[in-house]
């Protein structure tokens, strides 16, 4: 049986600026369902916006949003002690020593993780007693991470929780928040980390000028759209022609460097086996045939472009 979604947030408008107000969300619509959800997204696109709206920090200028069914204005309450909020500017009194302020956050709630154990797996072992404005950046996030999740919550909101962490830290992180999801616990991420959303999401939404351009599995969406490529090697000149005139219509066949071919189109089973079937006709020994499948960079360029956003 499936639960009922997470998030679920349809026609959302967020305008800023009272002279000529700009909309940063622009009709926005996204379902989320329980699981690991990354919104991915250039900057500037709305992505804060939606999530601070959803964790009832903003209010919206039009459109309806229910967080684990509950309006976060107008049920804030409700909704404060079922979700983890972890903030892109922290969040945390610059004074608190690290493992009292997560002592504190976890003494809130009935039935926290183990503080000790939380501190160990996000290596802030060393920095128990080190006041916030102390701790570097990388151990900022680490605890603004742990606040977040220690009165294990239902849903929790997770702004760039990777930004400047290093490798250890990322695949820490990456490893706590797959044990939330077998715990039952539902994280809605934002990301431009496209292998984080890759290794991690169950779902993705793109969301490009305020509204959501895509949403599917990581692997549906690198399924869709994007062409694959299958590249051989093979003797020079062969009749590209003939190939083109074997393969499935929208297919292309190019010849980058002398003997170094290159085919995009949908590349499937059935197209792999005409390219071997056509070089055995024409004899042609493939050599250092590969199949390159497009990755969530790559579809990411492709729906959202390669311009600069500012
Ligand atoms: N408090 C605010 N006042 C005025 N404009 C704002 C405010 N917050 C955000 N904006 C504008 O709204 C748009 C969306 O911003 P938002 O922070 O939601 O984007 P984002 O997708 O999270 O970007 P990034 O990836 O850079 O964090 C941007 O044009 C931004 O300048």
């Amino acid at each position: 049986m499936r639960s009922e979604p997470v998030l679920q947030v349809h026609g959302l408008v967020k305008r800023y600026g009272k002279k000529s107000p700009r909309a940063a969300v622009d009709g926005l619509d996204l379902v989320a369902e329980a699981g690991i959800t990354a919104v991915l997204g250039p900057n500037g696109a709305g992505k804060t916006t939606t999530v601070e709206i959803c964790e009832g920090y903003r209010r919206p200028d039009a459109g309806t949003v229910r967080v684990l069914g509950l309006d976060p204005v107008r049920q804030a309450a409700d909704l404060r002690t079922r979700i983890g909020v972890m903030l892109q500017s922290g969040g945390v009194y610059s004074g608190a020593r690290a493992e009292e302020m997560l002592r504190h956050v976890a003494g809130l709630h009935a039935h926290p993780l183990d503080v000790p154990a939380l501190i160990d797996r996000l290596g802030l072992g060393g920095c128990g007693r080190t006041t916030y404005r102390r701790l570097s950046g990388g151990q900022q996030q680490r605890l603004a991470l742990a606040m977040a999740v220690v009165g294990r919550p239902e849903l929790v909101f997770l702004d760039e929780p990777t930004a400047g962490l290093d490798p250890q830290a990322r695949r820490a992180t990456w490893d706590l928040l797959r044990e939330l999801r077998a715990d039952g616990v539902s994280v809605v991420l934002t990301t431009h980390h496209m292998d984080e959303a890759e290794q991690l999401a169950d779902d993705v939404a793109v969301i490009d000028a305020g509204k959501v351009i895509a949403h599917g599995s990581p692997d549906e969406l690198c399924r869709g759209g994007a062409e694959n490529t299958l590249r051989f090697s093979g003797r020079a000149g062969l009749d590209l022609v003939s190939l083109l005139k074997a393969l499935p219509v929208g297919s292309r066949a190019d010849e980058l460097s002398p003997g170094a071919y290159r085919v995009t189109g949908d590349i499937d089973p059935h197209l792999l086996a005409t390219v071997t079937s056509w070089c055995a006709q024409h004899g042609v020994m493939p050599d250092r045939i590969s199949v390159e499948r497009h990755t969530l960079e790559d579809v990411f360029l492709e729906l959202t472009g390669r311009e600069l956003r500012s």
